[in-house]
């Protein structure tokens, strides 16, 4: 099955102004633009590397949730897939945190990532189903992918000191995962129950916020 014509893009379509207020926030065309205050990029690096790391756990969380509940194993691989970057990720933030001169164990989570973090926790629990909790997944991975893809576009003109940051997310094999995901959440989501699919949507909503806030959190 190929992503279109799925419950994501209906959800898309409906949710769309949250949506573009994830992926093309202030901060995001800060940076296409070349105009990105270096202290928001800084302070954004020194954030999402402890949400990394509280990802982390959330993704294992899905990936058992994939090999418990999935009736096809291509899901456990993609995941797998995913769960093996974000080792390269964490060594690659701490690459570019000694770059930019920033101590990472220094640095305190601010309120809103302990909120992210904590609704990461909260979908960590068994009781949380594998189609609510790959929705998500699919969410949180997507807004990077799309987001930092528009900083690699032609014509854009994002500093090159962080070219590579939005190639980590921005490139067409992250692209192609997300792909994966969504073809993998709209199959679940084709087959579940109505209370399941309407939690789903509210996972997808809290995500889209939590984006939102994260890069205000950032810009400062
Ligand atoms: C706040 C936030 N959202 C999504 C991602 C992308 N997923 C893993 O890297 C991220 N790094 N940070």
């Amino acid at each position: 099955m190929e992503v279109g014509g799925g419950v994501i893009e209906t959800w898309l379509k409906k949710h769309r102004m949250l949506y573009i207020r994830a992926t093309k926030h202030p901060l995001i065309l800060s940076i296409r633009d070349g105009t990105i205050d270096f202290s928001s990029f800084k302070r954004w690096l020194g954030q999402d590397y402890i949400f990394v790391r509280a990802f982390v756990p959330f993704s294992a969380s899905v990936l058992l949730k994939a090999c418990k509940e999935s009736d096809n194993s291509s899901d456990m691989e993609v995941i797998l897939g995913g769960m093996a970057s974000l080792n390269d990720e964490i060594a690659w933030f701490k690459k570019e945190a000694s770059k930019w001169g920033l101590e990472l164990s220094t640095i305190v989570p601010q309120k809103v990532n302990q909120e992210y973090c904590r609704f990461l926790e909260s979908l960590m629990s068994p009781q949380v189903e594998y189609t609510v909790a790959i929705t998500a997944f699919w969410a949180i991975e997507a807004v990077y992918q799309e987001g930092f893809a528009l900083c690699l576009q032609d014509g854009s003109k994002t500093p090159p000191e962080l070219k590579e940051t939005c190639q980590r997310w921005g490139n067409d094999g992250f692209g192609q995962y997300c792909r994966s995901l969504q073809n993998i959440a709209n199959r679940h989501l084709g087959k579940a129950p109505p209370d399941v699919v309407a939690r789903a949507e509210v996972a997808l909503l809290q995500v889209l916020e939590l984006e939102v806030e994260f890069w205000n959190m950032s810009q400062g």
